[in-house]
């Protein structure tokens, strides 16, 4: 006799790449949970584990539009619902944004957008009775939200009013703007080679920037680019490798990494021929760096310590990549500008400023110290080396020269310093261009 065999319901393709999408998109925006939280390490959403590379991939993509581009959202939603947005049921609220969201910028037709939304919210007790809402809005979206889009896009919704107001006050409104505008595009994928960087730009489709970084728009998972397995390459945004320019020759010189974890710079000193201690703090993110030096064959000496408490000294070079608020890197981590707030920059400024000291003592006369952040706030860097001048009369300026940043002159301060903008290195496609923010300075100890 046959047997009936029960057969599991089979779901929608892309539909748990969607669901995933609205957990992170609610552990961001009402959990304070970041990105890489949610995506990577242990406690990352269990769910991913399930998903293609491609829906990986996707969902990621999903997540940080809707983050990048979420005060537009907003305003668009706004204008399509009578009553506002629902309040009673978060996943018609995040059904809405991740429908809305590939409506309107990313490459998936209109009909499976509303479609998926739809089901997401039908298949959630508290949202079901949203789905015609949710139908009816998208639908609507597909049609009207372009000049929706176009309403505001003068304004600068997308970035919170607190980092408008100190990036107005700081650089004045219309770099400000720039910045915003700059910083509204889906980023590309920067690569740092170990060498031939002609060729690995053929291979990925990118073009080498005036800096030697490779920029592709490749998407993906970048361990399945050409290149990864081999160690050939490592992801770094173009101003994020241009700090460790600034030591000059590294050939033979001991430099610790105070900040090293996940280790690109670490890489980047060590491939320049210096003899590298990289310090982290934390054990898993030292684990990171050990793993990723691992695939590039490149060796350095790693320590677990709080680098305030590092006991060694008399060292050629230090580099300090000090933690800070990120808010030079929202392009890549667009979570930054909503779950940072003033008093975290607070708190960090006197973590800089304790790991600055430490970093200027374990210097030998003569020695350099450079000193990073992927901030774009004052405080965490033209600030903070002004407060370590006054205090430590050992320590002076040595400015950089554009000749030593590819000519960028636009990237070097009256002082010397560097500060990049998400607005600097412009193209004609605009998701070619931009930097992360990042600020540099170069000190040497008398
Ligand atoms: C900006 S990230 C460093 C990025 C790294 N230099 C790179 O290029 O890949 C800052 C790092 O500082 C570490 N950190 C934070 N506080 C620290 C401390 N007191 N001592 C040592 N490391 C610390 C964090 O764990 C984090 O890995």
């Amino acid at each position: 006799m046959s047997q009936v065999r029960y057969a599991p319901p089979t779901e929608v393709p892309g539909l748990a790449a969607r669901r995933i999408a609205a957990d992170i998109l609610d552990g961001v925006l009402h959990k304070h949970r970041t990105l890489d939280d949610q995506l990577e390490g242990a406690a990352a959403h269990p769910g991913l584990k399930t998903l293609s590379d491609r829906d990986r991939a996707l969902m990621r993509r999903l997540v940080a539009t809707i983050l990048r581009r979420l005060g537009t959202l907003g305003h668009i939603l706004s204008r399509l619902l009578d009553r506002g947005v629902p309040t009673d049921a978060p996943r018609a609220q995040s059904a809405l944004l991740i429908g809305a969201a590939q409506i309107l910028w990313m490459d998936v037709p209109d009909h499976a957008a509303v479609d998926l939304s739809v089901r997401m919210v039908q298949s959630d007790r508290r949202a079901a009775k949203y789905a015609g809402l949710v139908n009816a809005v998208l639908r609507r979206c597909a049609r009207e939200g372009q000049p929706l889009i176009d309403e505001v896009a003068a304004q600068t919704l997308d970035i919170p009013p607190w980092l408008m107001a100190r990036w107005t006050a700081h650089y004045g409104e219309t770099a400000t703007k720039e910045m915003a505008v700059a910083l509204s595009h889906e980023p590309s994928l920067d690569l740092t080679v170990k060498s031939e960087a002609d060729a690995w730009a053929t291979r990925l489709h990118g073009e080498v920037l005036p800096t030697g970084s490779v920029r592709t728009l490749l998407q993906g998972s970048v361990t399945m680019l050409p290149g990864f397995d081999d160690g050939q390459w490592w992801v770094q945004d173009a101003a994020a490798a241009l700090p460790t320019r600034l030591f000059g020759d590294l050939k033979g010189k001991r430099i610790v990494d105070l900040c090293a974890a996940p280790g690109g710079k670490t890489a980047q000193l060590v491939q320049g021929g210096a003899q590298v201690t990289a310090i982290d703090r934390s054990p898993n993110r030292v684990a990171r760096l050990r793993e990723n030096l691992a695939r590039l064959s490149l060796e350095a000496e790693t320590v677990v310590v709080d680098g305030t408490e590092y006991p060694g000294e008399g060292f050629d070079g230090v580099l300090l990549d000090a933690p800070c608020s990120s808010t030079g890197t929202i392009r890549r981590h667009p979570d930054v500008a909503w779950l940072k707030q003033d008093s975290d920059i607070v708190m960090l400024t006197a973590l800089q400023r304790r790991l600055l000291q430490k970093a200027a003592s374990i210097l030998k006369p003569g020695g350099t110290l450079v000193y990073c952040t992927c901030s774009l706030e004052p405080e965490e860097g033209e600030q903070a080396i002004a407060d370590l001048l006054a205090k430590d009369s050992s320590m002076r300026r040595a400015p950089a020269d554009a000749s030593e940043v590819a000519g960028l002159a636009e990237i070097v301060t009256p002082d010397g310093d560097l500060r990049t903008l998400p607005s600097h290195l412009p193209h004609a496609d605009p998701r070619l261009g931009g930097l992360d923010g990042f600020y540099a300075a170069r000190l040497i100890k008398s």
